[in-house]
């Protein structure tokens, strides 16, 4: 049992208790909808991507998911509890925890002092800026360093980070704030082949203790991660199911990959 980031032998093994839930989940503006009358159901443990084409609303739908953006109609569920509308904050204590595509650490600190603004975030970021640091992480901070590989470079500004480390750090700050479900937006956008590698271990790594939503565009990456994708179109969602089962379907071949298989999408 690691008991920092509360993770034991059978929260590795992935279940089938569904922990996030949407019914008939829309966000209209002006009469658009974005995300329209989505149905979603993951489950504990699991590594889900949600693919589509540009603008089919993937991350409007993580903006809902997260509180950052409210319904028109639908809900959502975490659990047995109806999270719809109870705003970003409260959905993010309620074990939700976002990272967007552009890292928003403080560049001027170092990678343990944002840790540690992220690890003390519940209570509040103004009084967290001005407290007093100490220059060792605790024992949390160095597992989530620990964790996406970091450990090395906690002195280092976060302005001397390479963009993959950046994305790290993004990742480690959300996971210090110990979430149960993390939704991640292209996490390996601009990366090399070893960062994209490393990242794709990384997130695998969190499935199982962590249930994880990932948008990704990379098909060679969503390939490499997961087990079942969600394909949205204009909104909705057309079609889930694994890559093969995917990539066999001629609405999502019709839709989003055209004459390339996933492999070579
Ligand atoms: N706040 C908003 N106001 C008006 N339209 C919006 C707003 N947010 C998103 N949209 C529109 O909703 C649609 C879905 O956008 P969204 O960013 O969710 O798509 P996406 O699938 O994430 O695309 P991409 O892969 O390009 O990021 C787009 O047509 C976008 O212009």
């Amino acid at each position: 049992m690691n008991a920092i980031l509360n993770i034991s032998e059978s929260d590795s093994v992935p279940c089938t208790e569904t922990v996030l839930r949407t019914k008939d989940l829309t966000v209209k503006f002006d009469g658009f909808a974005a995300v329209n009358k989505v149905n979603l159901a993951v489950a504990r443990g699991e590594l889900r991507v949600i693919i589509g084409a540009n603008g089919a609303g993937k991350s409007t739908l993580l903006d809902l998911l997260c509180g950052k953006t409210l319904p028109t109609e639908g809900e959502v569920w975490l659990r047995d509890r109806n999270i719809t509308g109870i705003g970003e904050a409260a959905i993010a204590r309620s074990g939700v925890g976002r990272k967007f595509q552009t890292p928003s650490v403080f560049k001027e600190m170092t990678v343990l002092e944002n840790l540690q603004v992220a690890s003390n975030r519940r209570t509040g970021v103004f009084a967290n800026l001005f407290s007093w640091r100490s220059p060792r992480p605790t024992d949390v901070e160095a597992e989530v360093a620990a964790r996406t590989g970091l450990s090395d470079v906690l002195g280092r500004r976060a302005s001397e980070l390479s963009h993959g480390q950046l994305q790290w750090l993004e990742l480690a700050m959300v996971l210090s704030q110990d979430p149960k479900i993390i939704l991640l937006d292209e996490p390996a956008a601009g990366m090399t082949a070893a960062e994209t590698d490393k990242t794709a271990q990384l997130l695998l790594d969190l499935a199982g203790s962590h249930t994880v939503l990932v948008i990704e565009h990379d098909m060679a990456f969503v390939k490499r991660i997961c087990r079942k994708i969600t394909v949205m179109h204009q909104g909705a969602v057309l079609a889930e199911g694994t890559a093969s089962e995917i990539e066999r379907n001629q609405a999502v071949v019709e839709a989003y990959l055209g004459s390339a298989t996933l492999s070579h999408a």
